[in-house]
């Protein structure tokens, strides 16, 4: 309870500092929008889910997940399967103008936040891999603090300050709520929680190398194409100033100014080949503008224009070609069509005396220069731009959305060095860019999770073994100490503690097996004043005199073959099969005899003494009181006469068979 209420304020302060950020940002882009709202939709679920509304929480983290599905399956995905520009229009149809990177987060954290959405369903349990996924979400929020000194990545993996530590205080509300939760179960946590750890480190760091791999990769690609493309560029512009000598040659031996009709379809065939050469015309010596192609309107006007005086920007370049000092080329101009460019001069020479007779002049359009260059560039995937210095000439491709490398080349037109850029668009790198670091974090990620449950099932299992082998040893040893117990109680019900020779029940017993046995004989045997034994010489001697009585007894009644038992208090009583009343009577007598030379004696040192009464059966059948009887009236006769001698039951007195 107080856990929980400790948890509420970390979870409430990540709400309020994404609110304050939205506030902060006045109108916020798609972006700051989408991410704000995907872990706001975290935080409240994980709120419910402190406040112990279970299945409200699970409702809400739901399509937080689902969210966090998409991008996951938006970063894993190979190309194609489901293309970038795919979820590009996905992006677009949720919001005109948005793309799929609006609406997902950085991949570092759409992890976090998916391991942090997952807490809160899994509930506390350590037993689902709680631990590992609020641990690897630290490790996640970790690699997020560290990315800001990756910014020259494609997409970089943190996201901002205000989202970073809303994100921390999510973690922080988690941690509290669950760290008592896995108390009972903290040796199994901590035995699975580190191998798994080390491996989700791992993961992130093999992620890590791969992804700068992949990048550097894509970047040398990237410039590999740029040159490519330069490389192209050259040799179209190489091309062209070969096909102007050539132009130019062809009219050496013809007559000044050469024959119209002849200038317009020669030059057409340059123009439609080069169609960026905007005019082509003829110039004579005189700097004055005999033929010209095309043949519009505007071009019909300037011909028989003196460009020495008409074009003071090229006077130089003309001057030189007319002089006959080789190609002169203006630097870049503002052309009549509204756009810049370079005008080369080629001279004309006589072919007999070389004189310089006039010269071709050759307006090449820089825009449509790079137009022609830059048609088979894809304009969506890489933007290309023609600068002069700063100046910018020719632009192609989209000027948003640009990825962060770009390749500079200088191309050389005439005397003029101009710098081509080409720019690949973000979403071109991003179509382009490797799924394998990704792949790589996701699988490390979810590997680390199953060793974890592996490792702490199996931590587990082996203390619930040792706990059922416990149990089993507690077990024997009861059972064992109960079948002791048992023993000794069955053992009590028919032996006498004291003189350990069997009692009464089990004498019974002894002398109904021998039901068949004849002759039978039964001796009472009683001790004589033993009272006194106790009076004088105390309880413990006269139990030490029964007990020593008692081992005399069964090593005389023993060798004859017979059962010897306690009867109760001083009485002792035997049995003895096969013998009959004389040779039971011997039997008493060695007995007696025996006795007295034991050395149990009373006070005034005269010797103990025993008084044996027996019944014999020779025919008939045993009924055990009435032989019983038969032998305490013997023995009540003994002490009648005297006490210390032998009576024996007289053969009348015993029942007779059918009597
Ligand atoms: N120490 C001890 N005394 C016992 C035990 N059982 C019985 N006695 C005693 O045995 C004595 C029997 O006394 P009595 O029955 O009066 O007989 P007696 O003194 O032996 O005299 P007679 O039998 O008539 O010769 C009593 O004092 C009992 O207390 C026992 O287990 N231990």
């Amino acid at each position: 309870m107080t856990q929980r209420l400790a948890a509420l304020p970390a979870t409430a302060a990540a709400l309020l500092l994404l609110a304050l950020g939205l506030v902060a940002a006045g109108t916020p882009s798609i972006a700051d929008a989408a991410g704000s709202a995907l872990i706001g939709l975290v935080a409240v679920g994980q709120l419910v889910w402190h406040l112990r509304r279970l299945r409200l929480a699970r409702l809400l983290l739901a399509p937080a997940l689902g969210w966090l599905a998409l991008c996951l399956l938006s970063y894993l995905l190979p190309e194609h399967w489901i293309a970038h520009a795919t979820w590009n229009r996905l992006a677009a149809a949720l919001a005109p103008g948005s793309h799929v990177n609006d609406w997902r987060p950085p991949l570092l954290v759409v992890a976090t936040l998916t391991l942090l959405a997952l807490g809160p369903l899994t509930r506390t349990r350590a037993n689902l891999g709680a631990p590992l996924l609020l641990a690897s979400a630290a490790l996640g929020l970790a690699g997020q603090l560290l990315e800001h000194a990756h910014a020259h990545t494609l997409l970089p993996q943190a996201t901002d300050g205000i989202r970073t530590t809303a994100l921390a205080c999510l973690l922080i509300g988690q941690l509290i709520d669950t760290l008592g939760g896995w108390r009972a179960t903290r040796g199994s946590v901590r035995r699975a929680l580190w191998p798994s750890l080390l491996l989700a480190l791992l993961a992130m760091a093999f992620w890590h190398h791969q992804r700068a791999l992949s990048d550097h990769q894509l970047r040398t690609e990237v410039e590999a194409q740029g040159q490519r493309l330069a490389d192209r560029l050259s040799d179209e512009i190489g091309a062209h100033l070969a096909a102007m000598q050539r132009f130019a040659a062809s009219w050496e031996w013809h007559a000044v100014p050469p024959p119209d009709a002849q200038w317009q379809r020669q030059a057409a065939l340059y123009h439609r080949d080069f169609g960026y050469f905007l005019n082509i015309a003829f110039i004579d010596a005189d700097s004055r503008i005999r033929r010209v192609h095309p043949l519009t309107a505007l071009n019909r006007g300037v011909i028989g224009t003196r460009l020495y005086e008409a074009q003071p920007a090229g006077r130089q370049a003309l001057g030189h070609a007319l002089a006959g000092e080789g190609i002169g080329s203006t630097e870049i101009i503002g052309l009549l069509q509204g756009q810049p460019g370079i005008v080369h001069y080629l001279p004309v020479r006589r072919p007999d005396d070389g004189d310089v007779m006039g010269v071709v002049g050759m307006v090449v359009g820089l825009q449509s220069l790079a137009d022609t260059l830059f048609r088979r560039v894809d304009p969506r995937a890489v933007a290309l731009t023609l600068r002069d210095g700063e100046r910018l000439l020719a632009h192609q491709g989209p000027t948003e959305r640009q990825g962060p490398w770009r390749h500079a080349t200088t191309l050389t037109i005439g005397a003029k060095a101009l710098t081509l850029t080409s720019r690949p668009t973000l979403d071109a790198l991003l179509a382009r860019r490797s799924r394998l670091p990704a792949i790589s974090l996701t699988a490390g990620l979810t590997l680390a999770y199953l060793l974890y449950l592996a490792l702490f099932a199996r931590h587990r299992m082996v203390l619930q073994h040792r706990q059922v082998r416990r149990s089993n040893r507690e077990l024997r040893r009861e059972v064992r100490s109960r079948t002791r117990l048992q023993q000794e109680v069955e053992w009590l019900a028919e032996h006498d503690e004291l003189t350990r020779l069997p009692n009464r029940r089990r004498f019974l017993q002894v002398l109904a097996e021998q039901a068949a046995t004849r002759p039978l004989s039964v001796l009472l045997c009683d001790v004589d004043h033993f009272k006194l034994v106790n009076d004088r010489l105390g309880h413990l001697m006269g139990d030490r005199y029964l007990a020593e009585l008692g081992r005399q007894g069964q090593a005389v009644i023993g060798e004859a073959g017979g059962v010897f038992a306690r009867f109760g208090g001083e009485e002792f009583v035997a049995c003895l099969p096969g013998r009959d009343a004389d040779a039971a009577a011997a039997v008493a007598e060695r007995f007696r005899a025996r006795l007295a030379g034991a050395g149990l004696t009373h006070e005034d040192g005269t010797p103990i003494t025993l008084s044996v009464g027996i019944a014999s059966l020779t025919e008939g059948p045993l009924v055990e009181d009435e032989l019983l009887q038969a032998a305490d009236d013997a023995l009540y006769r003994a002490k009648s006469r005297g006490r210390d001698r032998v009576e024996i039951a007289p053969p009348r007195a015993l029942p007779c068979a059918g009597a």
